[in-house]
């Protein structure tokens, strides 16, 4: 049976919890302490409730951060120096060039893996490969319910309650918008991490009142041709933020643990 620990205890963290594929268990979570007697509750309290990882004192053999980019800057440091693989779907903690430098060294260092999930976006893998023959732009379009975009910036920049058709109201760099709006837009940052860089990924952000589904569209332009990729995601009942697909990809992440036969 393999172990594994997860970071969060929301809707992503729920959601990966429920579709647990067989041979995987979970045997910690790190949650804020409001969340430690539910936690204790899971399974005749077979899941130890941590606030930080390393009052772990076994080896997990995943670390699924499923948490928020502050949780990336608190924890992963720490999870990769003790050489233990980790996982994170909050990739825009990674727009601070610092943090990614240090996690990276931190990982070749204590020969752990730093996997960047795919999230709540496709064709990361297609867009790694382009690069290899030199992409010459990537651009990112994510389109979302006003209820999506509640609680974030996007409050001051647009009129969420009376807005009537779909309203950009954010243009710029990948690093600026997963900086901006860390709840959001991590999807920026996976892509400008597997293709040209967060400085060169041109973002556009939209609200759009007609759809209760999270759209990424994205343009890569290079050597190889070009792709259009669009990926209409149902969300999370528990969190319109997050898409269903961003916490299948932590699901699946699990199932590599288990399964020694074919991968993408
Ligand atoms: N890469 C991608 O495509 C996507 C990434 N995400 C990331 O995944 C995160 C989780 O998504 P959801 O579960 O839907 O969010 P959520 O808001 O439902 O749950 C987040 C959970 O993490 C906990 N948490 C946050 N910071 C923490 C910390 N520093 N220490 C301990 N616990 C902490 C919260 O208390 C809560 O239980 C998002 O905040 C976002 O950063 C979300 C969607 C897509
Ligand atoms: O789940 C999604 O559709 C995207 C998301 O929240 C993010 O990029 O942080």
């Amino acid at each position: 049976m393999k172990k594994i620990m997860l970071i969060g205890f929301g809707g992503m963290a729920h959601e990966v919890m429920a579709r647990l594929p067989q041979g995987v268990s979970i045997g910690w979570i790190v949650a804020r302490e409001g969340h430690h007697a539910a936690i204790a509750d899971i399974n005749g309290g077979a899941v130890k409730a941590l606030l930080h990882p390393s009052e772990c004192s076994e080896r997990p053999d995943l670390v699924l951060e499923c948490a928020s980019q502050q949780a990336v800057r608190e924890y992963a440091e720490t999870v990769l120096n003790r050489g233990w693989d980790l996982a994170i779907a909050s990739t825009g903690a990674l727009a601070d060039a610092q943090l990614l430098e240090t996690l990276r060294s931190a990982a070749r260092a204590h020969r752990a893996t730093l996997t960047i999930l795919s999230g709540a976006v496709a064709g990361m893998d297609g867009l790694a490969a382009a690069r290899e023959g030199g992409l010459e732009s990537v651009t990112y379009v994510s389109n979302k319910s006003p209820a999506s975009w509640c609680g974030s910036p996007a409050e001051k920049m647009v009129d969420l309650d009376n807005v009537t058709e779909a309203t950009v109201f954010f243009e710029g760099s990948a690093r600026e918008a997963a900086r901006t709006f860390p709840a959001n837009a991590n999807v920026a940052a996976t892509i400008a991490l597997m293709g040209i860089g967060m400085d060169n990924t041109r973002v556009q952000l939209r609200v759009d009142p007609h759809t209760t589904r999270n759209t990424h569209r994205i343009q890569a332009v290079g050597a190889f041709g070009e792709f259009h990729i669009e990926l209409n995601g149902n969300t999370l009942a528990s969190n319109p933020k997050t898409s269903m697909l961003a916490a299948l990809s932590a699901v699946e992440a699990c199932r590599r643990l288990v399964d020694d036969g074919l991968s993408a």
